[in-house]
C-alpha cells in the first residue's frame, strides 16, 4: 500500500518487531555516549555559512550505536552501525547529523521501512520473523535491495572508530551570497576501515565495541574527515535509496575528534534526540519523505522514553 505512515504507525510497528524496553530508544537501542570536537575547513565555508566551518573548535556530543531495537544484540551481529552527532554552535544553535555506516538506504519512501518492520514482527509460534513474510517483503520492494546486499556482504567494523559514516539523505548547503549547493556527506575514519574477520566474527563476545572506543579514546583523539560530495543538477535530492552517480566531485570540509566515549547510561548522550532535521543557518532539509518520517518517528520515541514508556 501507499500513502503516509504516521509516526504512530512507524513506532506501534517498531515496538511490534522488537519489544518495548522502557526508557529506551525505539531504534538503534544498544550504544555509548561520546564526547569532542569538530573544526571546519574553509573549503567548507566557500559551500555553508554555517559556523560549522568557522575554524574555530565547535563542542560535540555523539552517540554510537547498533541499529535495531534489541539491547541484547552482538556487537559482532551484521547489520548497521551508527554515529550520531550534536554540534554545538556559538551562541546556542544545535546541528545535528545523525548516520550510518552503510552508503545507501533501503527505502525511497517511509512505506518501505514501514514494510519492513511489519515483516519482521515474530511470529507467535517461533518467536521469530517468519521467513515467508520476510521474503514477500524484499520480493516487492526493490528498494530495499542494495543496502541488504550491502550489509549481507560487509562485516560489521572491528570499531566504531574503523567505520564510515554517511548521511544518505541531501541536504541544502546555503552560503553567505544564499548561493544553494546540494551535498551528501560522509564522514571517513582516519583510523582506516577495519572489518571484522570471519573468525574474529564467530569468536567476538557480544559486547567488545563500547569498551574498544573507550580504549582508543584514552590514547588520543579518534578523528574523521568530514566530505562533502556535491550533487549535479537532476541528482535526487529526496531519495536516501538512490545513490548519485560515483564521478560526483568530493571536498573535505573538516575533521571530528571524538576524545572520550563511555556507557550510554554514564554520558550525556542519553537525553538527546539525535533528530536529524535539527539544523543550523547554513545547511537546509530538503523534502526528502523518509528524512520527514524520521523526525516525526524520533520524536514520539524520545517522548516516550523520556516519559519511562
Ligand atoms: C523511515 C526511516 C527511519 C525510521 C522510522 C527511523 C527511526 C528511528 C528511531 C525511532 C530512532 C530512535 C530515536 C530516539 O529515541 O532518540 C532511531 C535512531 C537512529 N536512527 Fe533512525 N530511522 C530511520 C532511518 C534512519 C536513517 C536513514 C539513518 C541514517 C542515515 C538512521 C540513523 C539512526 C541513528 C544513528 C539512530 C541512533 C541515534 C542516537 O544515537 O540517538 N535512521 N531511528
Amino acid at each position: 500500500a501507499e500513502g503516509n505512515v504516521s509516526p504512530v504507525q512507524m513506532i506501534s510497528a517498531m515496538e511490534d518487531a522488537f519489544g518495548v524496553h522502557p526508557g529506551q530508544r525505539r531504534n538503534h537501542i544498544k550504544g555509548s555516549c561520546a564526547l569532542g570536537s569538530f573544526k571546519g575547513l574553509a573549503a567548507g565555508a566557500s559551500y555553508s555559512r554555517s559556523a560549522l566551518f568557522s575554524g574555530q573548535a565547535i563542542p560535540v556530543v555523539a552517540r554510537f550505536s547498533l541499529g535495531g531495537g534489541n539491547p541484547a544484540a552482538k556487537d559482532a551481529d551484521k547489520g548497521v552501525r551508527g554515529m550520531a552527532l550534536e554540534f554545538k554552535l556559538p551562541g546556542g544553535a544545535l546541528q545535528h547529523m545523525t548516520m550510518i555506516n552503510v552508503p545507501v538506504f533501503g527505502a525511497a519512501k517511509p512505506q518501505t521501512f514501514y514494510d519492513l518492520l511489519l515483516a519482521l514482527k515474530p511470529d507467535p509460534d517461533t518467536q521469530r520473523p517468519d521467513p515467508a513474510k520476510v521474503k514477500a517483503f524484499v520480493d516487492s520492494h526493490p528498494d530495499f535491495q542494495a543496502m541488504a546486499a550491502f550489509t549481507q556482504s560487509h562485516n560489521p567494523p572491528a570499531s566504531y572508530a574503523n567505520s564510515p559514516y554517511y548521511s544518505l539523505h541531501a541536504f541544502q548547503f546555503l552560503d553567505k551570497d544564499n548561493q544553494a549547493t546540494l551535498v551528501r556527506w560522509h564522514f571517513s575514519p582516519q583510523d582506516g576501515e577495519k572489518p571484522l574477520t570471519d573468525a574474529e566474527r564467530e569468536q567476538a563476545p557480544a559486547n567488545f565495541l563500547e569498551q574498544a572506543l573507550i580504549d582508543r579514546a584514552a590514547k588520543g583523539p579518534v578523528n574523521w574527515d568530514m566530505y562533502l560530495t556535491l550533487g549535479q543538477p537532476g541528482d535526487p535530492d529526496n531519495d536516501p535509496s538512490h545513490p548519485w552517480p560515483q564521478d560526483r566531485q568530493q571536498v573535505k570540509v573538516g575533521t571530528l575528534s571524538i576524545t572520550q566515549a563511555m556507557a550510554q547510561d554514564q554520558g550525556n548522550c542519553g537525553p538527546i534526540n539525535f533528530d536529524p532535521m535539527v539544523v543550523a543557518d547554513g545547511i537546509a532539509v530538503t523534502d526528502d519523505p523518509v528524512l520527514r518520517a524520521r523526525s516525526a518517528a524520533y520524536a514520539l520515541s524520545f517522548g516516550k522514553r523520556l516519559s519511562g514508556q
